[in-house]
């Protein structure tokens, strides 16, 4: 089973506006509303891609029902820990160019963050865990290196999907897949990239310090895959941009769809990942099985040397 975790999930308020006048009263042109959250996108892609999953977080009042209701419409096993206060709103707003504000996230007690372990503590060994997503901001900085604990006891695998000091601290337990974006990795070792050459030691940096598989994202331009056995390039996909919303968790779930199955099946997992994630970019929400399909065989990778 894959489980995913989400700490803090959000509903994702999709506001269209042709021409956007701050300070002014604008009215849209259309809006949606979608289930969130990096690890709930995992979930999302994952019942798409026919692979059973799990989703666990923190989910509460009517913003957490419509989560939840809408998940398991789609197939979706909900574990969550049901909280006091409403889950969040992000209000993701398309104009010309994209503009999201994440909303903060809700209050958690002692008593939620000890039934979400006790939860996270019924996987098996052989479950692969998705830890994704920032954390509500009450919970402490090592909070994932806590579950992490939770995972090893249990010899399962996770897959951690965050940003600096957090990601750094999960990579001595060997993370399945980590998959932070250009900028993140740069921003994670305090540089600059100029092109695609430049960020190869620093995809290497991860593998060294400990992660099996670094996916990195590139946006428009593809993904670099690193692993023990080499890495790869994919080529990047032609398309329209609709919407980067989830396009890197879609990437995600591509790839441990596979994984799930075969752990050294690498190619077909990145092929996956990619598809996923281009499949997502170029849709309103996230892929659908049909638009994956179509990509998977368009998807090209190369053996970097
Ligand atoms: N405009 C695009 N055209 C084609 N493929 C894309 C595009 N945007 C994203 N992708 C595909 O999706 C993958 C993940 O996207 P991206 O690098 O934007 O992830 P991300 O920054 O983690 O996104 P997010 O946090 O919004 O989910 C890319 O590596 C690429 O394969
Ligand atoms: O605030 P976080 O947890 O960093 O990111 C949350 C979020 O922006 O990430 C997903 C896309 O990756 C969205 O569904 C969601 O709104």
């Amino acid at each position: 089973m894959i489980y995913t975790v989400t700490l803090n999930p959000s509903i994702d308020y999709i506001v269209r506006v042709t021409d956007i006048e701050l300070g002014q009263l604008n009215r849209a042109d259309s809006q949606d509303k979608y289930p969130g959250g990096k690890g709930i996108n995992v979930s999302r892609i994952l019942q798409r891609l026919g692979t059973p999953t799990t989703s666990l977080g923190f989910i509460g009042g009517f913003t957490g029902d419509f989560i939840q209701k809408t998940l398991q419409n789609e197939g979706i096993i909900c574990d969550f820990t049901t909280i006091k206060s409403d889950t969040r709103i992000n209000i993701k707003l398309k104009a010309t160019s994209e503009t999201e504000i994440n909303g903060q996230g809700p209050h958690l007690n002692t008593q939620d963050i000890h039934d979400l372990k006790e939860k996270l503590s019924r996987i098996q060994a052989g479950d692969i865990v998705v830890l994704a997503g920032s954390l509500p901001t009450q919970l402490p900085i090592d909070f994932y290196n806590q579950l992490i604990e939770i995972i090893k006891e249990k010899q399962a695998d996770f897959v951690i999907d965050t940003t600096g000091d957090s990601l750094l601290k999960a990579l001595v337990h060997q993370p399945l897949l980590i998959k932070p974006n250009h900028n993140e990795l740069a921003e994670i070792f305090q540089t600059q990239f100029t092109s695609v050459t430049d960020i190869l030691p620093y995809g290497q940096k991860l593998l060294d310090m400990g992660a099996q598989n670094v996916l990195v994202s590139m946006g428009k331009d593809g993904a670099l895959l690193f692993t023990s056995d080499g890495n790869y390039r994919s080529t990047p996909i032609e398309g329209t941009l609709k919407n980067s919303v989830g396009a890197g968790d879609s990437m995600v779930a591509g790839f441990i769809s596979q994984l799930a199955f075969d752990r050294q099946n690498i190619k077909e997992a990145f092929t996956y990942g990619v598809a996923c994630g281009s499949a997502t970019a170029f849709s309103d929400d996230l892929a659908t099985t049909t638009a994956i399909k179509q990509l998977l065989k368009t998807v090209k990778l190369t053996k970097i040397a």
